[in-house]
């Protein structure tokens, strides 16, 4: 079978859907070539002086893994240039950055999660790179933050990549969620999965569960029935997954099923979650809608959220349609 390349499968998208334009297509590969070399360096590991910490923090008030500020480095420097970006967002930077002066303004805005999974990235587990696209607002200045303070049910693009024993590439246009692999003597993502489908059902869940005490009353419910398996009310047995780097644990889930958890509780109560809404949330919560699945706050839809500030956290249940129901409901009744 021919190899398809992502190049030629977004200029068959273009030609498809109108959505797709030659700006977004342009957008999307300039990431796509910024995450291969992401995973060039995650790969070097130790050999490329790239483990540890950069000594610096952030304004989530967490402290820098040198690979998250390299990786923030090298998509800011890859997307400079490209003329179909007004501005992007970062998780690492306090405020958006703007396309030098110099440079030709395009239409869209990026957002990204630039190193996901940071926790993991000194012992050599799954880490990712998380993206999101939305319109660059008329009349509103790309500098300033309240441009990017759109829904997320207003994203163009979003996907993400995950640096695992192979390098994927994982997007959606609002045309179903597609999948690349990293090939890596040529240098390409080529095309291996399309249209993605995550099962309605599932008999795996992902939680930290080291957070049980705090968790408020419907997800203590949730996760105590499926521990109880098939004597308890679910009448099924639970399988548990925990990477702790959420791109590593939500593709498991676009690939065979499952929900993904980190639920409101009482330790992130006052700063509203743990996860971003604008780099995490809004993103994966899109592609798990393309691919079928459903992504709530468990009490609201997540791209329905209309966000307030930059970095803004927010609870995360997300995967299997059935089982994001099934969880809200429990909040539904308290
Ligand atoms: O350490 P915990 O509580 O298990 O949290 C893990 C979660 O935190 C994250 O690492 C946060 O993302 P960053 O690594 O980008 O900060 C998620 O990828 C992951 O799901
Ligand atoms: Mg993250
Ligand atoms: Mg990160």
């Amino acid at each position: 079978m021919k190899p398809i390349f992502l190049t030629q499968f977004l200029i068959e998208e273009q030609r498809k859907n109108d959505q797709c334009g030659a700006d977004l297509r342009l957008l999307l590969e300039v990431v796509a070539r910024a995450c291969k070399r992401i995973s060039l360096a995650v790969g070097k590991g130790a050999l490329g002086g790239v483990l540890g910490d950069a000594g610096t923090g952030n304004i989530q008030g967490e402290a820098q893994k040198k690979l998250d500020v390299l990786s923030n480095d090298i998509l800011l420097e890859a997307n400079a240039w490209g003329g179909h970006l007004a501005g992007m967002a970062s998780e690492e930077m306090d405020e958006p950055s703007i396309i030098p002066g110099e440079y030709p303004k395009g239409g869209y805005l990026l957002l990204f999660d630039p190193l996901d999974g940071s926790s993991n990235i000194d012992v050599n587990i799954s880490v990712g790179t998380i993206f999101s696209v939305l319109r660059a607002p008329e009349g509103i200045d790309p500098a300033d933050s309240k441009a990017y303070l759109q829904a997320g049910a207003t994203q163009v693009a979003a996907g993400y990549a995950v640096y695992g024993p192979s390098t994927m590439l994982v997007l959606t246009v609002g045309t179903g969620v597609h999948a690349f692999t990293l090939d890596r003597e040529l240098g390409s993502f080529v095309l291996t999965q399309s249209n993605l489908r995550i099962p309605e059902d599932t008999k795996e869940f992902s939680i930290n569960a080291s957070n049980a005490r705090h968790w408020e009353a419907p997800v203590q419910r949730y996760v105590d029935e499926c521990l109880k398996g098939k004597e308890g009310p679910r009448g099924k047995d639970f399988n548990m997954r925990w990477v702790a780097s959420m791109v590593a644990d939500v593709h498991r889930i676009i690939s065979r099923g499952g929900v993904f958890m980190y639920p409101l509780d009482a330790k992130t109560q006052a700063q509203g979650g743990k996860l971003r809404l604008l780099y995490e949330a809004n993103p994966m919560g899109y592609i798990v809608e393309q691919a079928g699945g459903a992504a709530s706050t468990g009490r609201e839809r997540i791209l329905d959220i209309q966000p307030h500030k930059l970095h803004q956290r927010v609870p995360v249940i997300m995967g299997s349609k059935n089982e994001v129901e099934r969880v809200v409901a429990y909040h539904r009744e308290g």
